[in-house]
């Protein structure tokens, strides 16, 4: 078991297939104007203006010295002590002091939470400094102590989003998890279990990052804190369709989504906050993360740039991904309008303008139906055994009663990305592919042990299936890369992964055949 696993929370076990389409589907993921799916996809930035505190209100001293224009998305910010001269700023959007809490995730949350949903990686984050908005934005807030008025932000729509779709959803069958962590002066704190600190940031075998082994520690305003949600989504073909019980389905796969929802700690001048002790000490721990993380930024928009300096800090080791990698990220920056903070809102403006830079390449993350065939293979040969009053854990090494909620939680960080936005195989996906069809020869092995009780039409159907997403897909790749390429290299790799899904092939036929 992957342990970045084992601390999520199990939330829902999806809605059972069915072939009708749901009555109050909910309308199908559409890309909006602002999150496109192209070839040159990259960060979108928008950027969000608070109004003026009450304590802001009542000083005299406190002038407006930014200025925002939803309409043209751009900020304008007045120079220090002209007032004629400004310096403007363009965004993908822009909101003003009067935008909603659903203004705000209609613009810069939804259409992320919408891929997700369809089995992309997708990441929000809030950045701007300490008491700029940025907890407002994406937290539950309470405003009012008194009546307990609430403001949900991106965070809790963001999740109820994705359970109205998902149980709205007849058609596909959903797992979904969660975790939520903090980066406290460079520990990894798990905020669902308190007991478990210092956690250690991994690397999948499919490149993406997790956490290992992480489960209400008091989230400190002074650390960045992560919601992660994952989104399981299985997807079913009919074997007959002139019958649409249960039993006549198959599952053709899992689309795999993680959704990260980034709190940033806010950046602090230690000068003007005059903060001492711990207190500095935190500070400090922060600026310095955040200076990494622009770093990052500028070296990621940056084509002539090749190292990017993520093991600078956690916090840029775990957004990795987010930061030009298989993510689709969008961008908030927090600014507060009133003089006192001008030179923290040209830097957050600044940073905003980088991060617009930043190319990302975010692909389908589809988990291989051999992986599943091979799951209800091994769930087969268990039912059979517990049925014949065999001790199963003697038969099924390594699978236990929970295996098949193991494996479905597993597939988020160990599944391929096997086809990128243009549905084509990937070169990763076949790294993947090669290295997981050498690594799992046990088809073989186990085959006196395996029963196969879900019927030969099925496996014909779960191979056809295979065959035709792989094998043929490959061969059409080899093709391709000689005809086009011209590349003996990339042609030998393709033929290599080849010959190794044909071992796999064989081995289904026999299967179909015995
Ligand atoms: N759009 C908004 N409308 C009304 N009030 C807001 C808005 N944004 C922020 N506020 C208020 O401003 C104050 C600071 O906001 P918040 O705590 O979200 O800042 P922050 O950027 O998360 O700060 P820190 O980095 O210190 O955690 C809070 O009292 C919050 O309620």
């Amino acid at each position: 078991m992957n342990p970045g696993q084992c601390f999520k929370r199990s939330i829902i076990h999806g809605a059972p297939p069915s072939d009708k389409p749901p009555p109050d589907m909910p309308p199908s993921p559409h890309k909006s104007h602002f999150l496109q799916n192209s070839d040159n996809e990259r960060v979108k930035v928008t950027v969000r203006s608070r109004p003026l505190t009450k304590a802001e209100e009542s000083r005299e001293d406190v002038i407006p010295v930014v200025f925002v224009n939803p309409d043209k998305s751009t900020v304008t910010v007045r120079r220090k002590g002209s007032f004629v001269d400004y310096t403007e700023f363009k965004f993908d959007a822009v909101l003003g002091a009067s935008a909603t809490q659903a203004d705000v995730y209609a613009v810069a949350a939804q259409p992320i939470v919408l891929d997700v949903l369809e089995g992309y990686n997708g990441t929000i984050m809030a950045y701007g400094q300490t008491g700029a908005g940025k907890t407002y934005t994406l937290a539950d807030v309470v405003i009012n102590d008194a009546i307990q008025s609430r403001v949900e932000g991106i965070i809790p729509r963001s999740a109820a989003n994705i359970f109205e779709y998902a149980s709205n959803d007849k058609n596909h069958e959903y797992h979904i998890s969660m975790s939520y962590i903090q980066i406290y002066m460079e520990t990894i704190q798990d905020l669902l279990n308190p007991e478990t600190t210092n956690l250690q940031i991994r690397e999948a075998e499919d490149g993406g990052i997790f956490i290992a082994g992480v489960h209400e520690n008091a989230h400190s305003s002074r650390s960045h804190a992560i919601v992660i949600i994952t989104v399981e989504k299985k997807t079913f073909s009919l074997l007959d369709s002139t019958n649409s019980s249960e039993g006549r389905r198959i599952s053709k796969g899992i689309l795999v989504g993680k959704l990260f929802l980034v709190d940033l700690a806010g950046s602090e001048r230690l000068k003007k906050s005059g903060s001492e002790g711990l207190r500095a000490v935190e500070a400090m721990s922060v600026n310095m993360s955040l200076t990494a993380l622009g770093k990052c930024i500028s070296a990621r928009a940056d084509p002539s740039i090749t190292h990017v300096p993520f093991r600078d800090s956690k916090l840029t080791r775990l957004l990795q991904e987010s930061l030009g990698g298989n993510t689709k990220t969008s961008l908030i920056i927090n600014i507060a309008p009133c003089c006192d903070h001008i030179q923290e809102t040209l830097s957050s403006l600044k940073f905003g303008i980088r991060a617009m830079k930043v190319g990302s390449r975010a692909i389908l993350n589809f988990e291989e139906e051999f992986r599943v065939l091979n799951r209800h293979l091994q769930e087969n040969t268990q039912s059979k055994d517990k049925q014949a009053g065999n001790d199963t854990k003697s038969h099924n090494q390594g699978v236990n009663p929970e295996s098949h909620i193991d494996a479905q939680t597993n597939s988020g960080s160990k599944c391929s990305n096997i086809l990128d936005h243009k549905g084509k195989v990937s070169r990763r996906a076949e790294r993947n592919i090669l290295k997981k069809s050498t690594k799992e020869p046990d088809f073989g092995q186990d085959s006196k042990d395996v029963s196969v009780n879900c019927g030969e039409e099925e496996i014909r159907e779960l191979q056809r299936a295979y065959k035709k997403h792989y094998v043929d897909e490959l061969q059409n790749e080899k093709q391709k890369v000689e005809v086009v390429a011209g590349s003996q290299l990339m042609a030998n790799s393709a033929a290599k992964v080849l010959k190794s899904l044909s071992v796999l092939d064989e081995f289904f036929t026999k299967k179909c055949e015995t």
